[in-house]
């Protein structure tokens, strides 16, 4: 079967978008896995999927796979890139899109200089919906990941999320520390690992081992998840802006009860058919 796909990216965070509306495919894990493959395939850290809305209350259905072929709940870039394509693709005229993703409903408004906006829903923090194995819930907890306790804040933004502030992100071993915190016991679906350094109390550096994929340019809900737990610490402002190796995102948290907000870059990168 050909598939038709596109190409695109936010902050480096790159994606094979799929439009399920406009045709029809039946996609196996090792289907995603090929696609993800940047030998073998198109190459990316996720799949997108763009698929017709499963209820009159939203826009379109969005469903996400990470590189190693496992479904998950919540992309933030992704979710940026979406609302680009469906636009692109006029599959909507819409500037304030609602989908629904494995985590529940998102809203994205897209500006008019195509940056979009995301309505990411409030953080989560008790331990067992994030899942992670802790007595309670606390603001930050110690863990040993491979022989050092680290302090890490653990929350969820519709996907789970461990964030530990460093003092220089350059001189982190990722793949070493990131694949054994991506991992650990007690985060029984594993977890995306953050690794932040506080610039100013308006700006941080991060780096994001994400789950299924490894290190990537850049996280938009790793992005959230460091905000949150930065301000909640103490560290940072409600508006920061999170310098990621592929780019940068602006995050906005005005405390408890309320969502975070994330804006930032997309781009399409090119368009393609590939037989699956
Ligand atoms: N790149 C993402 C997150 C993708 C999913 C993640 N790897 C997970 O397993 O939860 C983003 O921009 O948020």
């Amino acid at each position: 079967m050909l598939l038709k796909f596109t190409k695109m990216h936010g902050a480096g965070n790159d994606f094979v978008v799929i439009d399920l509306i406009s045709q029809r495919a039946r996609l196996r894990s090792r289907d995603i896995r090929k696609l993800a493959d940047r030998h073998f395939g198109v190459g990316c850290d996720q799949v997108l999927l763009v698929e017709p809305p499963g209820s009159p209350e939203v826009d379109f259905r969005y469903r996400i796979f990470n590189a190693d072929g496992g479904e998950v709940e919540q992309c933030g870039n992704g979710a940026r890139c979406f609302a680009r394509f469906v636009r692109d693709k006029k599959l909507t005229a819409k500037r304030d899109i609602s989908v629904e993703t494995a985590a529940g409903i998102i809203v994205l408004h897209v500006r008019e200089n195509n940056q979009v906006e995301v309505n990411m829903g409030e953080p989560v923090f008790a331990p067992e919906q994030v899942p992670f194995e802790a007595p309670q819930q606390a603001d930050c907890y110690a863990v040993d990941v491979a022989g050092t306790e680290l302090e890490l804040g653990v929350l969820s933004m519709g996907n789970p999320h461990a964030v530990h502030r460093v003092a220089d992100t350059a001189a982190l071993d990722l793949d070493h520390i990131g694949r054994q915190l991506e991992s650990h016991p007690r985060f029984p679906q594993r977890v995306n690992a953050g690794f932040m350094q506080v610039v100013t109390a308006n700006e941080i550096n991060l780096r994001v081992y994400e789950r299924g994929v490894g290190e990537t340019l850049a996280c938009g809900t790793g992005a959230c998840a460091a905000v949150v737990y930065g301000l909640l610490r103490g560290w940072l402002s409600d508006t920061v802006t999170v310098n990621l190796p592929g780019g940068k995102l602006s995050i906005s948290w005005a405390g408890s009860g309320q969502p975070v907000i994330m804006t930032g870059p997309t781009a399409t990168v090119f368009e393609g058919t590939i037989r699956i």
